[in-house]
């Protein structure tokens, strides 16, 4: 029996909560851009999209400011109610820096001894890493250069990451006066094993892209340096080989011996991200090449075990952060943002230390004592 008696709207809804004015070009902002799907022949696929949100903040190697962290649930939410986008590519303008998260110059002049401001400012955070984790799309994070400090958060928090292999990955809280609650201490142990996990977290070393790779964080990892037309693979790290006298290097640092001559091969090549982008298109070719519900409901029962930390963490956490903004996060963030005029970027952890053990008071005598002066 036919069913014209049945009520039917069909006029097509728009489900974005948010427009286009959080999107912008000019840094610092977030770009909002739809590309077409390209199939292998590299024909443009008619009507059907990925989305690629851009981070661009280049100078402050795309740390994210507030306005820019609205324009990120912006853009996530716009992409997972968008019917003609198949993925998401988060990414950032440059070859330098994916993110190294929070941006400190707002730390320490706004934030810092605010910390109910710092509070709301968490719960926009939050809803920024919620968004990439709840977006009805899968999300790609392309990475262009270093993943640091919050900006491993925000790139941990996607599906899968392909990266430059000049990348580095690391964080930077407790140098610089803050935990990495924004999602690492929750996201890392699951992608590395706990031992580095653990080291990782708190030494704020960074590693690169081949050791992540081998250590499970990314998925592909493609040169991006090229010298007379050919590739040439980040001299900075050893890829030659992945046990030397009974150590594991693949992926570790080059003697320190060899580092000139590696800084000196860089200086003669070009930055090309060709073998990237080829990376990225092939996964979005993927992806649309899958039933989406079943797609998405696959990615949702991985992202579930994923969030668990997270989501127990991530309410309790912003009191503390928040809080934080008081204590060390006032002296580290200030003292990265004075680096150009101290020579120092972080406090003297000695004298900090000292302090403490004296039970000093932690004043304004307290922080004289353990930032390093201007030097003029
Ligand atoms: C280790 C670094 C990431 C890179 O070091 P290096 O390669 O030596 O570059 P720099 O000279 O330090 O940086 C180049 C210029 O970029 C500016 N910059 C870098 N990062 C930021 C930033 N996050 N905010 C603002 N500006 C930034 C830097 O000042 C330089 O500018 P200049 O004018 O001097 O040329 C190193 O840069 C570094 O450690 N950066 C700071 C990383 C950091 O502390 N991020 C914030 C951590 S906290 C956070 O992200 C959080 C997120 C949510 C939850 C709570 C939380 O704390």
């Amino acid at each position: 029996m036919a069913l014209e008696w049945l009520r039917r709207d069909n006029e097509l809804k728009d489900h974005a909560l948010l427009g286009e004015e959080h999107f912008g070009t000019t840094a610092p902002s977030v770009i909002y851009e739809k590309r077409p799907v390209i199939d292998p022949q590299g024909n443009a696929v008619s009507g059907l999209f990925a989305a690629w949100i851009i981070l661009n903040n280049p100078s402050q190697y795309n740390s994210y400011t507030t306005e820019m962290v609205k324009a990120v649930i912006a853009g996530f939410q716009r992409a997972s109610s968008d019917r003609e986008v198949v993925t998401v590519v988060f990414t950032a303008v440059g070859d330098k820096a994916f993110c190294t998260g929070g941006n400190t110059a707002e730390y320490s002049a706004y934030y810092s001894k605010r910390p109910n401001e710092y509070g709301e400012y968490m719960d926009l955070f939050n809803a920024m890493v919620d968004g990439i984790l709840n977006c009805k799309k899968p999300v790609i994070c392309r990475v262009n250069g270093m993943r640091v400090a919050g900006g491993q958060e925000i790139g941990m928090a996607t599906d899968l990451t392909i990266s430059s292999d000049m990348a580095i990955y690391g964080q930077a809280g407790p140098k610089h006066g803050s935990a990495p609650d924004g999602g690492s201490t929750d996201f890392l142990p699951w992608f590395l094993n706990m031992e580095d996990a653990m080291y990782n977290c708190v030494s704020c070393e960074t590693w690169s892209a081949y050791k992540m790779k081998a250590k499970n964080l990314l998925t592909k990892v493609v040169p991006v340096l090229k010298k007379d037309g050919q590739w040439v693979r980040n001299p900075l790290v050893r890829t030659d080989t992945y046990v030397d006298d009974g150590e594991i290097v693949y992926g570790e640092p080059v003697a320190a011996d060899q580092i000139k001559a590696a800084k000196e091969l860089m200086a003669q090549c070009t930055t090309d991200f060709t073998k990237l982008d080829a990376a990225v298109n092939e996964l979005v070719w993927k992806f649309t090449n899958l039933f989406p519900g079943c797609l998405i409901k696959s990615i949702d029962g991985i992202r579930a075990k994923k969030k668990f930390f997270w989501d127990q963490a991530k309410l309790a956490n912003r009191h503390w952060l928040a809080a934080n903004m008081n204590h060390e996060a006032w002296l580290g963030f200030n003292a990265f943002d004075a680096k150009k005029s101290t020579g120092k970027d972080v406090i003297d952890f000695i004298k900090y230390r000292q302090l403490v053990a004296e039970g000093a008071l932690f004043d304004e005598k307290f922080a004289e004592q353990v930032l390093a002066k201007p030097k003029t």
